[in-house]
């Protein structure tokens, strides 16, 4: 095997790290055996030569891309699906995954199976009652049908309630006839939904005796099983380029009249009964579940996005030298300007801080999601808060630090060859789908709210909205990394009494109660980020103190830097909040900046060494400035040469258009 060159920047930052990276590695996949698992994993599908690219995908046309990505994604599922475990339970198989990132080396762009795993099956495994699951779970699993969740339609996205798309039963032949009414009804956005699927979840208004039963699940055949051609009443197509996804095979689908079995309504929650009699579940909004369990993912899928973005920034700062620090001294890497520090570290930090976040949060689903199959409801509200604020904020933080870091490569950043474009197109779409942020933070504002008159009426509180009803004041400034906790629970406290008090005020100056809610949504979206900030401080400080103990005291002093400059990080980003509403005077003002700076220059050693612990494969970064042997310069060439153009010295369009052109002949 050819021995690799590193270049020596990087080789000399690895040697200065102080603590043992594979360590890290170990403590960021739950223990040895997963990275050892992972790493098994991935040997094998790389080894698929047909799984990667010859020509690379950005040179393709939008239907290559499609055809290419189908192409990987069948050969991909039947790889994977040779290395499952049968043993493992879903929730396990989810779980020992979180930090399985493979899915970037055979995609730039996401696959177009992705709703099929992470929506359809998900969606009948929550809605459908046993026996629908056993029949369809058993063939989409095997991969006898493919589906989509087609929920959004033309005209709405968020207000679900809103939705236009109807189901009326027909007790005469006990079937549901599918319509779309308009053309804003028609199904608008679902991945896979354009060319890939033959079935999907659609959502659409129930009616029955003549009587709205609101928003219910349909497990609907699209497309012939043989042929692939819709079937009749069904119009289907793609909705064209986007920003990114374009693999994903995004598509619109309308219903003319076109009529389903009665069983194809999954009836987990709610049933129509062959008359035509509708029983309403035990809470209508457990329809809503498979959202839920989506957002919960995202927050993982955000943590692992920006570990790529931030590998691919960091190791391309060492090797990158620009300018002069000293006017005697060689140019500098770009790494030790205390400004590139500072818009790359908080980026490693973020990223452990969402990838605990996400499995707390994963485990804190699996635990309410059992007690709901037990037919317990208590957990659900909360629970639904939670995904809400975590997805908002995950989906948020990974975008605008992805951008940082494409930023942070200066020109080189701006080339799809960086992969950073592509990273960007993978997270931004986030705040946008599984409900749209700043539409997420008023539900999680709602249920403040309705904490906040619990907590007034001495009623107990769910555990992550407990800190409300700490009435007492924070006497003391004591810049720890737990006071500065405690102070960010003061701020969502202070902001969430503040808009409250407002949203009353409003109401008693003779608004409706709707109008007040409007008129104080921008406090009240305020209020609901500083909680889910709050949430994720603590969360990351608390797991990281209980996973963290048994490590060597390097690796321990690493994660607790990380924690300390996530922390402080916030804590000046919101200087204003606590001024507002903590005890913080302008001494301990500096010394936070003070600590920071510190902070930026500690965790400047073990830089390199923190990326290369989120082991990130090339083959999965994809990126010519952030390979493990930093072999830029020599990389970016190898890509430029790639172009088409560069096939010929000549193109044809300088006979055919310049050079008349310039000889004033055309
Ligand atoms: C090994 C496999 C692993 C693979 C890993 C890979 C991970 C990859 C992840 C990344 C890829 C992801 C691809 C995703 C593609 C995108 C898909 C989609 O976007 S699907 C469509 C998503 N759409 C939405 O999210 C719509 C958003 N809108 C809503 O959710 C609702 O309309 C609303 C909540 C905004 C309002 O609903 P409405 O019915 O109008 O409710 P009300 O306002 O009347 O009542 C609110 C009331 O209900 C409670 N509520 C609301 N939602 C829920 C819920 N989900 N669960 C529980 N309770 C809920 C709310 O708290 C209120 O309660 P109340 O007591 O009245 O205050
Ligand atoms: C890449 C991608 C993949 C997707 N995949 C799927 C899929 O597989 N299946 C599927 O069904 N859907 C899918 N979607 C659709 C997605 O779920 C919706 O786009 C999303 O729920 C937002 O709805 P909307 O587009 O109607 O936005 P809108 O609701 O129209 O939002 C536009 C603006 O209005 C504001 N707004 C709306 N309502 C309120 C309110 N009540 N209060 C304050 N402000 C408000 C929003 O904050 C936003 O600023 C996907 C979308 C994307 C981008």
């Amino acid at each position: 095997m050819a021995k690799i060159t590193v270049n020596k920047d990087l080789a000399s930052e690895r040697a200065k790290c102080e603590f043992n990276v594979e360590e890290l590695t170990n403590y960021l996949d739950g223990g040895r055996e997963n990275t050892a698992r992972r790493r098994r994993m991935e040997d094998k599908v790389l080894s698929v030569k047909e799984l990667r690219d010859e020509i690379p995908e950005e040179y393709l046309s939008h239907k290559e891309k499609y055809e290419n990505a189908i192409r990987k994604a069948v050969l991909f599922y039947k790889v994977q699906k040779s290395l499952d475990d049968p043993n493992q339970s879903d929730h396990e198989r989810i779980r020992n995954s979180y930090r399985s990132t493979i899915t970037s080396a055979i995609f730039k762009d996401n696959s177009p199976l992705t709703l099929h795993i992470v929506m359809f099956i998900p969606a009948i495994i929550g809605q459908g009652n046993d026996e629908q699951r056993e029949y369809w779970l058993k063939r989409a699993k095997n991969m006898e049908i493919i589906g989509t969740y087609a929920q959004t339609e033309l005209g709405h996205g968020t207000f679900l309630r809103g939705l236009e798309t109807t189901a009326t039963y027909d007790p005469a032949t006990e079937e549901f006839v599918l319509h779309s009414p308009t053309l804003t009804a028609y199904k608008w956005w679902p991945g896979g939904l354009a060319h890939t699927a033959n079935y999907c979840v659609v959502m659409a208004i129930l009616y029955t005796k003549s009587k709205n039963c609101g928003i219910q699940p349909f497990i609907v055949q699209i497309r012939d099983e043989e042929t692939h051609m819709p079937l009749p009443g069904i119009k289907l197509g793609e909705i064209g380029a986007k920003l990114g996804y374009n693999t994903v095979n995004n598509g619109f689908l309308g219903f003319d009249n076109h009529r389903i079995p009665r069983d194809r309504m999954l009836m987990r929650n709610a049933q129509v009964s062959k008359d035509g009699t509708f029983t309403a579940g035990a809470n209508s909004k457990l329809t809503y579940g498979t959202m839920v369990y989506v957002r919960v993912l995202i927050v993982n899928n955000m943590a692992n996005l920006l570990a790529k973005a931030v590998t691919i920034a960091i190791r391309y700062s060492a090797v990158r030298r620009q300018s002069k620090l000293k006017p005697e001294d060689p140019e500098p890497q770009i790494l030790d300007y205390v400004t590139q520090q500072h818009k790359l570290f908080i980026g490693i930090a973020t990223s452990h801080a969402y990838s605990r976040t996400a499995l707390w949060l994963w485990d804190h689903y699996a635990k309410v999601t059992s007690e709901l199959n037990a037919g317990k409801l208590d957990n659900l509200p909360e629970l639904h808060s939670l995904a809400c604020c975590l997805k908002v904020l995950s989906s948020v933080d990974a975008a605008v630090f992805v951008e940082r870091s494409r930023l942070a490569c200066g020109g080189h950043g701006y080339m799809l060859s960086s992969n950073l474009p592509q990273t960007y197109g993978l997270v931004t779409p986030a705040s946008t789908f599984e409900g749209e942020n700043t539409v997420l933070l008023l539900q999680v504002a709602r249920s403040l709210v309705k904490a906040w008159q619990q907590m007034l009426n001495g009623r107990q509180l769910a555990p992550s909205m407990a800190y409300l009803a700490d009435q007492k004041q924070l006497d003391r400034w004591d810049g720890s990394v737990n006071g500065i906790i405690r102070a960010f629970q003061k701020v969502a406290r202070g902001k969430l009494a503040f808009s409250v008090a407002n949203f009353e005020k409003y109401q008693k100056m003779g608004l409706s109660r709707e109008d007040a809610w409007n008129k104080a949504s921008v406090q009240l979206t305020a209020a609901a980020e500083s909680h889910g900030r709050a949430i994720v401080v603590q969360v990351f400080k608390t797991e990281t103190d209980r996973i963290a103990s048994s490590l060597s005291p390097p690796l321990r002093k690493a994660l607790d830097q990380l924690v300390e400059l996530f922390t402080l990080y916030w804590a000046l980003e919101r200087l204003g909040d606590l001024l507002l509403y903590s005890p913080l005077s302008e001494v301990d003002v500096r010394d936070m900046q003070a600590r920071y700076e510190e902070l930026l220059e500690k965790i400047r050693p073990n830089a390199v060494g923190l990326v290369d612990g989120f082991d990130i494969r090339d083959e999965i970064l994809n990126s010519a400035l952030g390979a493990y042997d930093g072999r830029v310069y020599e990389r970016l060439m190898e890509e430029a040469l790639k172009s088409p153009l560069n096939a010929e010295p000549v193109n044809s369009s300088f006979h055919k258009y310049l050079k008349p052109f310039m000889q004033g002949k055309l």
